[in-house]
């Protein structure tokens, strides 16, 4: 095979860009290859389902993105930089969302059946392998891996059943009818390991020779002629080459993606022009409508030794690790979040505004531990943020860092839910199971009362969940930047399918939703092209 031209490009390993070439893989000739900046997925730590916080800890595998200050701080916005993408170092919390959030999805692309709520649903089911459901919801015949914990530890049991006194139904399954209630998290991992996008549907179409896949290619932008893309530029560890295609799909994520539309001249003409970039195509809708979950961390120390706060820490990370990989079991074979909340503060029977993991360790910035003494934390989360942000260039080298504005807590809403969660939250800690174990509030600190004192403190803690989405979102109005195709306006033979294009955020984790959005959108690539 000539290696410099294929049928199909794909910018990316991540969430989508799996999804995607593995379809391709299985329902079509094409020759196809997968442009990753990253490196292969050898790390052992991305493998054990523990691993991750320790590849977070070092800086490992990310692009070392932060925000632009936000209420006066910068705040770290890492995203995953290796095969697999995200799916390769996140938390693998398997959440699909609520009803309404693929309502949205579904007027955003002018009523197209594909993008409904009942065909994205499907789609879950097709590509999930759950080892404990099968019911209308869920399957058991896809690639995903998706399992309950395999023992939930005494403090979690303490948050299942605080939460239960404080209001809330105990709902097995909140991927099912309702979100609403305390759970089990279900998570990505199978045989105890990670089931990452790549493990899920890519890594056997590599080994097969199938697909072609390209590490530390470092995609600079796509190449036109005129208004057709037909290949890109690459930086390979310093060389700059090109290579083309008859179809590029930019599957770089929601921070990448706009950045490379931008350096290839598609993007808001004023914006390009200020770095000496030609206009192919002037769409003001790239990179805005950058959006995300801020999490606003809640933790208290708790009574003696509880939970995973020293199996996370220095010995007790090499004790955990032992014991994994003696009996394949212990706090490093799952991904530590065990027990999840979902709950609208202001009615306990209403759809959920607000997530709440229980994170049985005291982290100060979402997932990674800090100091010695157990403790817990409760991971708060606007699910349907209004705050709206963006994503620009800082430079026109194409690999400078962007500035990234995701505009935490910018809009009344946000505010508001952020000091509904907080206030709900201290009331659960007040419940007898949890009062019990609960030794002393530390954040945000039992100085920190009234309302205006705590929207101060959410302000000042708000920071990435890790789910930025919008950036390229599908519509059909002017800042729309993708068809219900995913194709880019004004463009031929140029898709961007990841979590760029979701018009709004889905309530809850976004790995789930991204797969599925790349699955929908690769049928209707293959049956456009291929059938
Ligand atoms: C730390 C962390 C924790 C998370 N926890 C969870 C969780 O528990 N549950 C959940 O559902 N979601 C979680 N997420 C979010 C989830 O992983 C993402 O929503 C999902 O991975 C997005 O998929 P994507 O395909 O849009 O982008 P990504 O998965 O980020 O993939 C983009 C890929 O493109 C590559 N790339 C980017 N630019 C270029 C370029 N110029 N050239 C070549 N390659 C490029 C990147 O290196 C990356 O591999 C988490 C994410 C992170 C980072």
């Amino acid at each position: 095979m000539n290696q410099e031209n294929y049928d199909v490009i794909i910018i990316g390993s991540g969430a989508a860009g799996c999804v995607i070439a593995g379809y391709l893989a299985e329902n079509t000739q094409a020759r196809i290859a997968v442009l990753e900046a990253g490196v292969k997925d050898k790390d052992p730590l991305i493998h054990i389902p523990a691993g991750y916080g320790q590849i977070l800890a070092k800086d490992h595998h990310v692009w070392p993105y932060d925000t632009v200050p936000q209420h006066g701080s910068v705040r770290r916005f890492r995203m995953g930089k290796v095969v697999g993408g995200g799916t390769s170092i996140n938390a693998m919390c398997y959440v699909r969302g609520q009803k309404r959030d693929f309502e949205t999805w579904y007027e955003a692309s002018g009523n197209d059946p594909d993008w409904s709520f009942d065909n994205l649903w499907k789609t879950f089911i097709e590509q999930e392998k759950n080892d404990t459901f099968h019911n209308k919801h869920h399957g058991i015949k896809g690639h995903l891996a998706v399992q309950l914990p395999h023992g939930i530890n005494e403090l979690n049991q303490y948050c299942l059943k605080g939460f239960q006194e404080y209001g809330l139904p105990y709902n097995p399954d909140y991927n099912g009818d309702s979100q609403v209630g305390v759970s089990p998290v279900q998570s990505n991992v199978g045989g105890q390991k990670r089931c990452s996008a790549y493990v899920a549907h890519l890594q056997r179409h590599i080994e097969s020779g199938r697909v072609t896949l390209l590490t530390e290619h470092t995609v600079r932008k796509v190449l036109f002629s005129g208004t057709t893309a037909t290949g890109v530029e690459v930086d390979v560890n310093g060389t700059i080459k090109n290579i083309s295609a008859k179809q590029v799909i930019l599957s770089a994520g929601a921070v990448q993606s706009p950045v490379i539309l931008k350096h290839s001249g598609i993007g808001p003409a004023a914006e390009l022009k200020q770095f000496g970039i030609t206009v192919t195509v002037d769409l003001p809708g790239v990179g805005e409508n950058l959006h995300d979950h801020p999490i606003i961390p809640v933790s208290a120390y708790v009574k003696g030794v509880l939970g995973y706060q020293t199996a996370a820490l220095g010995f007790g990370t090499i004790k955990a690790g032992m014991r994994y990989y003696i009996t394949k079991d212990g706090p490093a074979s799952g991904n530590g979040i065990e027990t999840v909340s979902y709950w609208n503060p202001l009615d306990l029977t209403a759809e959920p505004t607000v997530q709440c993991y229980h994170e049985p360790i005291i982290s100060t910035n979402g997932l990674t531990p800090t100091g010695s003494r157990s403790g817990i934390t409760f991971a708060l989360v606007v699910l349907q943020p209004k705050s709206r942000g963006s994503v620009k260039l800082s430079s026109h080298d194409p690999l400078a860092m962007p500035l990234i504005d995701p505009n935490f807590i910018g809009e009344q809403y946000d505010l508001d839910v952020g000091i509904q969660a907080v206030k709900s939250m201290r009331e659960v800690m007040k419940q007898e199971s949890l009062a019990q174990v609960i030794e002393e509030e530390v954040m945000p600190g039992k100085q920190v009362t009234t309302d205006e004192e705590i929207g101060e403190f959410v302000k000042q803690v708000a920071t990435t969940m890790w789910h930025p989405v919008g950036t390229c979102r599908m519509g059909t109005d002017e800042m729309a930047v993708v068809d219900a195709n995913l194709q880019v306006r004004g463009t031929d033979n140029l898709y961007v399918i990841d979590a760029s294009i979701m018009p709004t955020i889905t309530s809850g984790n976004t790995n789930a939703p991204t797969q599925a959005l790349a699955l929908v959108a690769a049928k209707r690539f293959v049956k456009r092209f291929y059938a």
